[in-house]
């Protein structure tokens, strides 16, 4: 089985001497495994090359023979900007190397520097190009506007416009090996995007997921690297880590703001330099998964206050995705209700009832803690205890009542309403607005509009009445 090439695009290293080339491939090769690498010891030829198209990075010797690396920068610069060059001499020389930045190059290595430096500039320039390719990819879907992949999303059900432009922005970045960030209030479908990203990804190998929270630092190691026999007592078989299992597919780390600061800072070295260490290793294993971390947690406030890395930060937010809360997509709860519960009735073997009017008014009003997933456990409770005619209000109501932070149905508002209020309302005034808001939500169900008061059906229906005599 062949193993996929990386990058995506070519590096072409470019210098007269075969045995410096061939080592400069190996080094690059075995230390940050770019294995997608052209080479060519003849400068006349780096134009033909490069016009038959493919490559994305030019590593350049400059001095050479027939044609000198000064004079293929400019040409580079003129018929191919879209390439990145890296200069490398075997001098150290100040004015040239100022030069070859005016002249567009993206660095300028020494060949006696550390192999480190060296390695570390390419990789940085691979890096800048594949996010100059991922920049190119999303304006033109955002353009388009359209899915190239819609099936990629069959499980994810909505007709929301900020929703559906998230489908489009995760089809352009879906494919790029940066990490991808999403965020979003638990329950949202944070999953089902890392899940439509592994698909979209093209990426052959499996989907892995580990939920980070509640790790300990040695517990995170263990589970994402491994450990070799007898790495430690107990170690009596060797462990495959996370990181390995999800060779040439994706590794998803669920709860990623919940990770403690040395876990942050493993997972940072990984993403940077690429390569691990299982426990009782000499030798480093190279990562060969995307990256996908997801958090309810909001990522930003937690850099403010320390309790997460801001390299680490930054290093994930490059491709992000917010899923919006469910309140915020009120067109979506029908839809949703509709799709639970053809579910729930088939898994129930149940026929689907009818859904009444007020229980899509009353869903409209109520703000989601919970989110998709409260929703969906609604719809299984409601139809587990229907029995005939439509699907009753009753179940819902009370779930709602029972959900922490409720602010809808909450019993009483966390800020006072009548607040600021030159003058007040007498109470037998503010009764009256309060059960005329409550009917109107309950869409003039009067044991829905009770329950939303916190009052009994035969209560409000007094109260009804004295307002319709009073003519309150
Ligand atoms: N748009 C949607 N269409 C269909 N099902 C959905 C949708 N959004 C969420 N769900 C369902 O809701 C439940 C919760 O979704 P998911 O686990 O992806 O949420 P999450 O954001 O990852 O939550 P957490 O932060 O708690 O891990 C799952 O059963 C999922 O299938």
């Amino acid at each position: 089985m062949s193993e996929r090439l990386y990058p995506a695009f070519k590096i072409l290293l470019v210098d007269d001497e075969p045995d410096w080339l061939g080592s400069l491939a190996l080094t690059l090769e075995a230390r940050a495994g770019l294995s997608n690498l052209l080479t060519c010891d003849d400068s006349r030829r780096v134009m033909e090359l490069l016009d038959q198209g493919g490559i994305g990075l030019v590593v350049l010797d400059l001095t050479m023979p027939h044609l000198s690396g000064e004079a293929l920068l400019k040409e580079l610069a003129e018929r191919h900007p879209e390439v990145t060059a890296i200069v490398l001499s075997g001098l150290n020389q100040l004015e040239t190397a100022v030069r070859c930045m005016k002249l567009g190059a993206f660095d300028y290595c020494v060949k006696t520097d550390e192999e480190e430096r060296i390695v570390g500039a390419v990789l940085r320039a691979v890096r800048m190009q594949e996010m100059r390719r991922d920049n190119q990819e999303l304006s033109s879907r955002l353009v388009s506007g359209e899915l190239r992949h819609p099936e990629a999303f069959a499980g994810i059900v909505t007709g929301d416009r900020g929703m559906l432009a998230l489908f489009s922005y995760l089809e352009a970045v879906a494919p790029s090996p940066q990490p991808l960030l999403i965020t979003g209030e638990s329950g949202v479908g944070k999953e089902l995007f890392a899940r439509a990203a592994h698909r979209l990804s093209g990426c052959r190998g499996k989907l892995v997921t580990v939920n980070v929270a509640g790790l300990d630092d040695t517990v995170f190691a263990d589970t994402l690297f491994g450990h070799l026999r007898g790495a430690f007592t107990g170690a009596e078989q060797a462990r495959r880590g996370m990181v390995e299992e999800a060779a040439e597919g994706t590794l998803f780390l669920d709860e990623i703001g919940d990770l403690s600061i040395p876990s942050q800072v493993k997972l940072l070295r990984l993403l940077q330099e690429g390569e691990y260490f299982p426990l009782g290793a000499d030798l480093p294993k190279r990562l060969k998964a995307r990256i996908i971390v997801a958090t309810h947690r909001d990522l930003a406030a937690r850099e403010d206050s320390g309790a997460f890395r801001r390299d680490l930060y930054y290093r994930l937010r490059t491709h992000r995705i917010e899923v919006p809360p469910l309140r915020e997509r009120p067109g979506d709860i029908p839809l949703l209700l509709e799709h639970f519960l053809a579910e729930a009735a088939r898994a129930l073997g149940k026929k689907k009832p009818p859904v009444p009017r007020e229980l899509a008014r009353f869903l409209a009003g109520y703000a989601f803690p919970g989110n998709v997933r409260e929703l969906r456990a609604m719809v299984y409770d409601a139809l587990s205890i229907h029995r005939d005619g439509p699907l009753a209000l009753d179940a819902f109501v009370q779930a709602a009542r029972q959900a922490p932070d409720a602010p809808a149905v909450a019993a009483v508002p966390s800020r006072n309403p009548f607040a600021g209020f030159p003058e007040l309302p007498t109470f037998t005034e503010a009764a009256a607005f309060l059960v005329m808001e409550a009917m109107d939500r309950a869409g003039h169900n009067q044991t829905l509009a009770a329950r939303l008061l916190g009052i009994s059906q035969p209560a409000l229906n007094k109260r009804l009445k004295q307002m319709r005599e009073g003519g309150a």
